[in-house]
C-alpha cells in the first residue's frame, strides 16, 4: 500500500490512531512537538502489540518491529507534505488546534482530507481555518483506538460526501465501522457522556460514595465495561476538563459546568492513567 498517512499530535489519542494505521500497512508520519512524548508514543505502541494478543484474542500478524518501521516520528509539519489523510489528534484546546489548521493549509496537499479528532469542538469551526473546507471531516475515535471498532464521523458544515465515502472507506481499511453524525459540540457520545462522567465526579466529591462504588454500580447494574471514573482517567481528566468547558461555552447551558474537584485534581497534575494518578493509582 503506498498511501501515506499523516498523524498530528502522539498522545493518548495519536499513539493508538498511529498504531491502527501502521498495522493496516500504511506508511506512517508522527508529528508532535514534543521529542519525549514520540519516544513514549513508540514505546506504547510497542507494549500494545505485545498485549493485543491478551487483550483481543487475536495475535498481530505482525512483529511489532515491522509495524514500527512504517511509523516515522518528527517534529517536522512539514514531512506531512507528501500525505494524502491526515489525523490530527493535537490537545483539546481551540488555540492549539488553530495554530495547527494554519500550519496544515500552508503545508499539506489540497487534496488532503484532515481528519479532526477531537472530544467536542465544531469540525465546522476547525474546517473554516483552511482553503479547503470540504475536505475536513470529524473522525472521533474511541479510546483506546485499537480495541474499539466503532468511529464516529462527523459531517461538518462543508464536508462533502466524497470526503465522508473516503474517510469510511479509510477506516474500513483499519477494520472500524463508523457512524455519521451532523455537527454539534460534542457529537452524540461525549454530549452525553461528558454529563454522566461530570455528575460523578460531583458524587465524589459530596461523598455520596466512593470512587470504586460508583465505579462498581455502572459495571454491575448497566453493564458498562468501565465505570465513568474510569473512563475519566482513561481519558484523561485534563481532556475531561477542556471538553466539559467546550460543551460549556458552546451550549451556553450550566449543565456542563465542570465540577470543582475535576479543576482541582487539573490543577493538581492528576490527569489519570497518563500522569499515573487520577481517581486511580496507576504506578
Ligand atoms: N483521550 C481520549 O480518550 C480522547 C478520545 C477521543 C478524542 N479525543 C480528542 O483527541 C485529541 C487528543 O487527545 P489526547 O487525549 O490524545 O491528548 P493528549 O494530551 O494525550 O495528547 C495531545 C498531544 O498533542 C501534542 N501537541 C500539542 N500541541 C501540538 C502541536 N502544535 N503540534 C503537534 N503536536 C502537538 C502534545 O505534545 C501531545 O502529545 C483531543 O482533541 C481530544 O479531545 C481524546
Amino acid at each position: 500500500m503506498e498511501q501515506r498517512i499523516g498523524v498530528v499530535g502522539s498522545g493518548v489519542m495519536g499513539s493508538g490512531v498511529a498504531q491502527v494505521f501502521a498495522q493496516g500497512g500504511y506508511d506512517t508520519v508522527v508529528v508532535d512537538v514534543s521529542e519525549e512524548q514520540m519516544r513514549r508514543t513508540r514505546e506504547k505502541i510497542r507494549e500494545s502489540l505485545r498485549f493485543q494478543k491478551m487483550m483481543t484474542g487475536v495475535a498481530p500478524l505482525e512483529r511489532a518491529e515491522t509495524v514500527l518501521d512504517r511509523i516515522h516520528f518528527t517534529q517536522e509539519i512539514e514531512a506531512l507534505a507528501a500525505c494524502s489523510f491526515v489525523v490530527e489528534n493535537v490537545t483539546e484546546s481551540w488555540e492549539i488546534k488553530q495554530a495547527v489548521y494554519e500550519q496544515l493549509n500552508k503545508v499539506c496537499a489540497k487534496d488532503c482530507i484532515l481528519g479532526v479528532n477531537t472530544s467536542a469542538i465544531s469540525i465546522t469551526r476547525v474546517a473554516a481555518l483552511v482553503e479547503r473546507p470540504e475536505r475536513v471531516v470529524g473522525i472521533h475515535f474511541m479510546n483506546p483506538v485499537p480495541l474499539k471498532p466503532m468511529v464516529e464521523v462527523i459531517k461538518g458544515y462543508h464536508t462533502t460526501p466524497e470526503t465522508l465515502h473516503i474517510t469510511q472507506e479509510m477506516l474500513g481499511t483499519l477494520g472500524k465501522q463508523s457512524v455519521v453524525v451532523e455537527d454539534s459540540v460534542g457529537f452524540v457520545t461525549n454530549r452525553a457522556m461528558m454529563i454522566f462522567v461530570n455528575e460523578a465526579i460531583f458524587m465524589v466529591q459530596e461523598q455520596v460514595a466512593s470512587p470504586e462504588d460508583i465505579d462498581i454500580l455502572f459495571k454491575q447494574c448497566f453493564g458498562h465495561k468501565m465505570g465513568p471514573l474510569q473512563t475519566a482517567d482513561l481519558i484523561g481528566l485534563d481532556t475531561i476538563l477542556k471538553s466539559l468547558d467546550v460543551l460549556y461555552e458552546g451550549y451556553n447551558d450550566s449543565k456542563y459546568r465542570p465540577c470543582p474537584l475535576l479543576k482541582k485534581m487539573v490543577d493538581a497534575g492528576l490527569h489519570g492513567m497518563k500522569s499515573g494518578q487520577g481517581f486511580y493509582s496507576y504506578n
